[in-house]
């Protein structure tokens, strides 16, 4: 049985499809270990937790983080946290709550640190916890130091590649239309690599824009293919995993 962890920020839809498939192993022999989200809100955490049996879920925002207390350095002194600290505390919860054989970032908001990406291809030891464990559902077991072999990290973006790198990248797809630059859009799901969108694409899906349609419209018509597309992603990378 192969674990998937889910990274998230929003409502999820993208989890749901995921939770579905392995459910109805339209995905085989694969369950989602842990959802993880940044933001506390995020409506992914209540479908992970209303899950058939529920699915572990755990919670670590960005802002509260950096205002914690500061953290010990080798010489005794002590330094405000960073970015770094706050990923490689996702990496740390990742792998020992979720001890996955993939990652998925299902609408995950946040530019992960070179740190992150370090931890899961083994290149550096899973960090201590630098408190007390944030509240979670999950279980916490020892796990290795290093990570091998490394841990699979895959993106859905609702772009084609190379076409709208980062955040909202619907609505400057659709603004493009609009002032006639392009007549398709499309969405991906590719590796994560530390250049933000511009990994490795595994799935491509074009998407025709349809002259005076709502952006709104466009939306809906993107998510639908994204479901599609984030299950034959993951189906894809799971059966190239022994
Ligand atoms: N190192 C990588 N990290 C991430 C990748 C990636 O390919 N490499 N993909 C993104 C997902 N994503 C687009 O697909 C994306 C998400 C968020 C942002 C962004 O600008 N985030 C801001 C904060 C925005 C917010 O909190 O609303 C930030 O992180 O400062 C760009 C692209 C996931 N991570
Ligand atoms: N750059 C990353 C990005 O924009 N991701 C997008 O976030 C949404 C998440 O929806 P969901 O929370 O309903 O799954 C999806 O549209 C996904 O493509």
């Amino acid at each position: 049985m192969k674990n998937i962890v889910v990274l998230i920020s929003g409502s999820g839809s993208n989890l749901q499809a995921l939770i579905d498939a392995c459910a109805s192993s339209d995905i085989p022999d694969a369950r989602i270990s842990l959802v993880i989200s940044n933001r506390k809100a995020a409506f992914g955490l209540v479908r992970a937790q209303s899950a058939t049996p529920p699915i572990p879920t755990d919670y670590l925002a960005l802002a509260p983080f950096l205002k914690g207390p500061e953290i010990a350095t080798d010489d005794g002194s002590t330094r405000p946290r960073t970015r770094a600290d706050y990923d490689l505390q996702v990496a740390r919860m990742v792998v020992q709550h979720g001890r996955p054989d993939l990652i998925v970032l299902a609408g995950w908001m946040h530019i992960l640190s070179p740190e992150f990406l370090d931890v899961l291809e083994g290149k550096t030891a899973v960090p201590p916890p630098i408190q007390p464990a944030p509240e979670t559902s999950a279980s916490t077991t020892a796990t290795p130091a290093r990570i091998s072999p490394k841990i699979p990290i895959i993106n859905l973006h609702p772009a084609l590649p190379g076409a709208f790198d980062g955040a909202n990248a619907i609505q400057r797809a659709y603004d493009a239309f609009q002032a006639g630059e392009i007549n398709k859009t499309g969405i991906m799901v590719h590796y994560v690599v530390q250049e933000v969108d511009r990994g490795e694409p595994i799935v491509v899906k074009e998407i025709e824009i349809k002259k005076g349609e709502e952006l709104k419209e466009l939306e809906a018509r993107i998510h639908q293919v994204e479901h599609v597309a984030i299950v034959e992603a993951t189906k894809k990378v799971l059966e190239g995993i022994s």
